[in-house]
């Protein structure tokens, strides 16, 4: 289904990203690894050669916050294998108390990742088929009390997506952009909350934290990575944002106008 396609995913040396990487190669594509821990992503790319063969991924270390490091990485990945197809902005963080590296991760590197993407699909390859998936939250759609920078950076992710991916429509770019909207899953990401060096001054919210987590339940990423194939496949939707929760995935519907309640003045 995705042989000959090309896909960058960024944050992929764990977790989601990583489940990501094993649902593109399953469907046929090549893929370029990208993350910042460098040690866990070069174990991961001798693992995957193992399984998949040597010709089927490469890791490239760079942190997304960098702009430099991100440009010249993505040229790198252009050189090895010729042109991208499938771009995901996954990397993320956790971290309310250096709350400005959540922001410059979280929400300046799916900017960054997406104009590099976006740029380089217009261009050389016409638009056509190609695809961006930024990687949200369900805290990108409704408050998450404990993470309220966190939650910022994922509404921030959503909005973007929905903005940029109506420029592109707009534009006739050819490049579909859409946001993946996961509630709590099981990765190591989730250990952050209980975290004082990460929460900072919300680690006394860790009970309302557990207690959201009890009524979402964690879901595994490979449900995730099943969402995530969906929506690379789903030709019908652009600036789209699909909920994964544990009962399921669905679309979300925005409102055409906000609702409001007037006040007199
Ligand atoms: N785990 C969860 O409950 C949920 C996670 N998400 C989002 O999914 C994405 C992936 O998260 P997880 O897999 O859960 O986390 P994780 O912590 O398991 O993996 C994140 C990966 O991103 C990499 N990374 C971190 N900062 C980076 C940087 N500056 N440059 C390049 N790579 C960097 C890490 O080295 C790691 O390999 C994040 O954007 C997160 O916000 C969304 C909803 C729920
Ligand atoms: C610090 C731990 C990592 C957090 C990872 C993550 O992104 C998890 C988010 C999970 C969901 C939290 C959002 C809660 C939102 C509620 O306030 C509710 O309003 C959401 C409404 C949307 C719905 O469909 O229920």
């Amino acid at each position: 289904m995705l042989k000959g396609k090309v896909a960058v995913v960024s944050g992929s040396a764990q977790g989601l990203g990583k489940a990501f990487t094993h649902i593109l190669l399953e469907n046929g594509a090549q893929v370029a690894m990208l993350d910042v821990n460098h040690v866990m992503g070069q174990e991961l790319q001798v693992q995957l050669n193992h399984q998949y063969g040597s010709d089927r991924t490469q890791f490239f270390k760079a942190d997304v916050s960098s702009d430099q490091q991100f440009t010249d990485v993505f040229q790198e990945i252009i050189s090895k294998f010729g042109h991208i197809n499938i771009f995901c902005n996954n990397a993320g963080i956790a971290d309310e108390k250096n709350w400005e590296k959540t922001v410059s991760i979280n929400l300046s590197g799916v900017v960054r990742g997406t104009y590099l993407a976006l740029d380089h699909m217009k261009k050389e390859n016409g638009g056509n088929g190609c695809v961006i998936i930024n990687v949200a939250s369900l805290a990108g759609l409704g408050p998450f009390p404990s993470a309220p920078v966190y939650t910022a950076t994922k509404h921030g992710v959503v909005g973007f997506t929905r903005a940029i991916s109506m420029a592109s429509q707009v534009s006739g770019y050819g490049v579909r952009i859409n946001a993946l909207c996961p509630s709590f899953v099981r990765t190591t990401l989730i250990d952050s909350f209980k975290q004082e060096d990460k929460t900072g001054q919300f680690y006394n919210l860790v009970s309302l934290t557990q207690s959201l987590i009890d009524k979402f339940t964690l879901i595994e990423v490979e449900q995730v990575a099943k969402a995530f194939l969906h929506l690379i496949k789903d030709e019908s939707v652009n600036g789209a944002a699909l909920v994964v929760k544990s009962e399921g995935a669905a679309y979300v519907t925005f409102p055409k106008e906000v609702e409001t309640t007037p006040i007199s003045l």
